[in-house]
């Protein structure tokens, strides 16, 4: 561990400071495309304009005789394009992989001012961070970069979510965590087949009513993913960094992924992959607060005055609690609204709505 005295020194002579603050930045949906696929990567330029972030993945979904042309890709999909808002991440190869300091020497040289964020699968503990950390530095005071690079984890091992507070705290460079549900499956050796999403097997059963055991007994199915989301998201808060849920893997079934973005959304989450083109809207829809709870939560905000003590809304009781949640939901859409007029009108349409 760093002493806190020295946390935010640079770790390598002439890096950049490391940030004290995540930057607050739209990132609802992370799409996921593979830079050396070159019908994915000619759609980059038109998905920019339409997603918070693009990440040139390198990692899984990239055949292992692909690795070097995404790699290349990723580097000349960056010279050439103008991003505009949209920021540009990448999910480099996993640490114990024969590609990862080839992706992080040739990333951060090439492109380190065109990137924002660098993914790191596969994280077990905060020493993956920290190896990840120094490296970064040491490369950015070669490049001459003067904006760090930020680094977000994945959590997909057993190791990775038992040590998720440590890694959650492990370095300023921090920006987030994400569940990774396909890795962490096979890492939890779970009995699942399916990348994300819930699984009908995993249930509770209502009280058999007489002896029949089969009659009249309602199942629920239940979502095999809350533990560890709400512990990635705990983990997120305390270091004040960003929760995201990862991979939905039934590109068909955009009811369920909805079901799946909401769940995270609700619990804390900021966002979510998408790994195909029509998961970009569903992410946007999802993580974007819907114009009648902002309506409420400003409502809410405007009658409890300086914030403390009781009212009722509507037969709703109000304290601090409730307008501290309403404060949450205001400041997201309001962040959200800044670049997006037509978010911005439809919540101010619902706002003089209630107000009439
Ligand atoms: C499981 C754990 C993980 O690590 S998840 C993260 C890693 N996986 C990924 O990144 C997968 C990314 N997505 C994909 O590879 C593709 O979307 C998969 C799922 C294979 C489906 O592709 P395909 O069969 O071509 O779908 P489609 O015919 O419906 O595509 C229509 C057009 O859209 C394109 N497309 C597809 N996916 C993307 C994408 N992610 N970004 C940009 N473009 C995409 C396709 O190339 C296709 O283009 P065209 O119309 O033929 O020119
Ligand atoms: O990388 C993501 C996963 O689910 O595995
Ligand atoms: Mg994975």
């Amino acid at each position: 561990m760093r002493s806190p005295k020295d946390f935010f020194a640079p770790l390598a002579v002439g890096a950049p400071q490391p940030p004290r603050q995540i930057p607050v930045r739209p990132s609802r949906m992370i799409h996921f495309f593979d830079p050396g696929n070159e019908k994915m990567a000619a759609k980059v330029p038109d998905i920019a304009k339409k997603t918070d972030v693009l990440l040139g993945n390198l990692e899984d979904a990239v055949r292992a005789d692909r690795k070097e042309a995404a790699r290349a890709g990723l580097v000349s999909i960056a010279k050439a394009t103008d991003f505009g808002r949209t920021q540009l991440w990448t999910r480099v190869n996993s640490l114990d992989s024969p590609w990862v300091l080839d992706d992080l020497i040739t990333l951060v040289t090439e492109i380190g001012d065109k990137l924002d964020v660098i993914m790191v699968p596969k994280v077990e503990g905060a020493q993956d961070i920290h190896y990840v950390d120094r490296l970064l530095a040491q490369l950015e005071a070669r490049a001459g970069l003067t904006k760090p690079l930020l680094v977000h984890a994945i959590l997909e091992t057993a190791s990775g979510v038992a040590n998720v507070e440590e890694i959650a705290g492990a370095s300023p460079r921090m920006q987030g965590i994400s569940l990774g549900p396909a890795d962490l499956a096979a890492s939890r050796r779970m009995k699942t087949t399916r990348v994300g999403g819930g699984h009908p097997g995993y249930l509770v059963r209502t009280d058999p009513v007489g002896d029949d055991l089969n009659e009249g007994r309602t199942t629920y199915q239940q979502d095999l993913w809350h533990y560890t989301v709400a512990r990635m998201v705990d983990a997120c808060a305390m270091n004040g960094i960003l929760p995201y849920y990862g991979p939905f893997g039934d590109i068909r079934d955009v009811v369920a992924c909805e079901d799946q973005f909401r769940n995270a959304f609700l619990l804390g989450c900021v966002g979510a992959w998408s790994l195909h083109p029509v998961q970009i809207d569903i992410a946007k829809k999802v993580f974007s607060p819907s114009p009648a709870d902002v309506a409420w939560a400003r409502r809410v905000i405007a009658e409890m005055g300086d914030g403390t003590g009781a009212v009722m809304i509507d037969g709703k009781m109000q304290d601090d609690a409730s307008v501290k949640q309403c404060r949450v939901v205001v400041e997201l859409a309001d962040e959200l609204a800044a670049t997006d007029p037509e978010l911005a009108a439809a919540y101010d349409a619902a706002t003089k709505e209630t107000q009439s």
